[in-house]
């Protein structure tokens, strides 16, 4: 599809939609409980009803109505011989690799968009000696075919590829006769999102230590039915937020929880750092333009800002440089090459490397044609670098929202923007 967006003013009130990362984790639990938790608000993005659709193939029952999800936790060790398809969702797959492994039942799982390249190395090199086979069905990670008990133990894992590993093991090791270890070889990247994990898993009863080397989890623990409230999602409300620092009059937004273990809650901040006005308004947060100058930001644990941070940098007077951003290159796309070939499309002064995105800010943005990659980050980001460019700004792939934020385009149009979606 085709988003055809005319250059516009977004201001008023906006409520941030359900986070994704806390919505996965809470139907997970809440499926690993034996009883009935409550998990709410939940909206069907693509990802979420990749994890629900799963966790019902593995014998949890889940019914949604209104946004409210009544999940029935798994009572017993689901039959086996089963295909989970995790659509393009990195999550549910890394943190269902090791859940089906802690069943010890045999899972094909399969994958599309570029979910069957994303690596899943960690869990090759980990699982063989821990009683699980991973055999790849073809040339890609996917169609993967897991089979065997998986047993407590000593990890030794990486740090630095996908924090999804770890929060996949956490998920898992809970449930193994006896205790196991995370021991990280290399320094922890994304570290918010083990943050989030233990968080959920506090919710649900289960008990995570942090070591000096990483995490020891207690075998033979119970998933207790909880009722869970899901937070508001700081890394898409962070698009409204970049809209409303571009603006005069700024965007209020609820619904997000000061005391959110979510990572990406440091956009706030950030934009600050930009030179943002942002101030308390009742419970929720008012964002608006100030003098807007190019700052250095450490991508390490904020991975999935950067492409809205690129767009925010490329209207601020000087350089933007986001660096420690090498595995931007690990997710729906190479969003280090997609993030600077959206701007250099709308005539930004963008480059990147390996590791980092230059951004030279000021220069005024015209209208062009922007791939989205198949990347919602890319598509949402363009949409809001299109609000201030000087002509009609095309997003190719717009439908790539649907991944994380379906009703992304709707709250874009109510806050005042202009995006017309059509087949294309
Ligand atoms: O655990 C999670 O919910 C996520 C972890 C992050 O992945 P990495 O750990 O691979 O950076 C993030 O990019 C992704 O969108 C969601
Ligand atoms: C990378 C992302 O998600 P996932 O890894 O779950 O596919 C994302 O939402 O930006």
């Amino acid at each position: 599809m085709i988003a055809a967006i005319q250059p516009s003013k977004l201001t008023g009130r906006y409520t941030a939609p359900p986070s994704k990362s806390d919505s996965h984790r809470a139907l997970i639990g809440a499926a690993l409980a034996d009883g009935f938790s409550h998990v709410a608000p939940v909206v069907a993005s693509a990802d979420v009803e990749a994890t629900r659709s799963a966790l019902e193939m593995l014998e949890a029952k889940i019914q949604i109505q209104d946004n409210l999800a009544l999940v029935q936790g798994i009572s017993r060790t689901p039959a086996g011989h089963i295909r989970i398809h995790c659509n393009e969702s990195g999550s549910s797959l890394r943190f269902l690799i090791p859940i089906a492994a802690a069943f010890g039942i045999e899972v094909v799982f399969t994958g599309s968009g570029k979910l069957p390249q994303r690596p899943l190395g960690v869990y090759h090199e980990l699982f063989p000696e821990k009683g699980v086979r991973l055999k790849r069905l073809e040339s890609d990670e996917l169609p993967l075919k897991v089979t065997g008990q998986l047993h407590a133990g000593r990890f030794l894992l990486p740090g630095n590829v996908s924090s999804q590993f770890i929060t996949g093991l956490m998920f898992a090791l809970p449930l193994l006769d006896g205790d196991s270890e995370l021991v990280l070889t290399s320094p922890l990247e994304s570290r918010p999102y083990v943050d989030m994990t233990i968080s959920a898993l506090a919710r649900f009863g289960v008990a995570v230590e942090e070591t000096e080397q990483g995490y020891r989890v207690a075998g033979n623990q119970r998933y207790t039915p909880c009722t869970y409230r899901v937070e508001g999602d700081y890394s898409n409300a962070a698009f409204f937020a970049a809209a409303g620092l571009l603006s005069e009059q700024g965007v209020v937004i609820d619904g997000l929880a000061g005391d959110s273990r979510q990572g990406d809650r440091e956009i706030i901040d950030l934009l600050l750092r930009f030179g943002g006005r942002v101030s308390a308004e009742g419970g929720a947060i008012r964002i608006s333009r100030g003098k807007l100058r190019g700052i250095q930001i450490d991508a390490s644990q904020i991975p999935d800002l950067v492409p809205i941070l690129s767009v925010v940098g490329a209207f601020a007077e000087g350089e933007t440089r986001i660096y420690n951003a090498h595995r931007l290159k690990l997710k729906e796309s190479d969003r280090l090459v997609s993030t600077t070939q959206a701007l250099r499309a709308l005539g930004a002064d963008a480059f990147c490397d390996d590791d980092s995105i230059t951004v030279r800010g000021g220069k005024v943005l015209h209208s062009g044609v922007v791939s989205a990659c198949n990347d919602h980050r890319i598509a949402m980001s363009a949409a809001i670098a299109a609000l201030f460019c000087d002509g009609e700004v095309l997003i190719d792939g717009a439908e790539a929202v649907n991944k994380s934020y379906p009703q992304f385009y709707d709250d874009y149009n109510r806050l005042g923007g202009s995006a017309n979606v059509r087949m294309g």
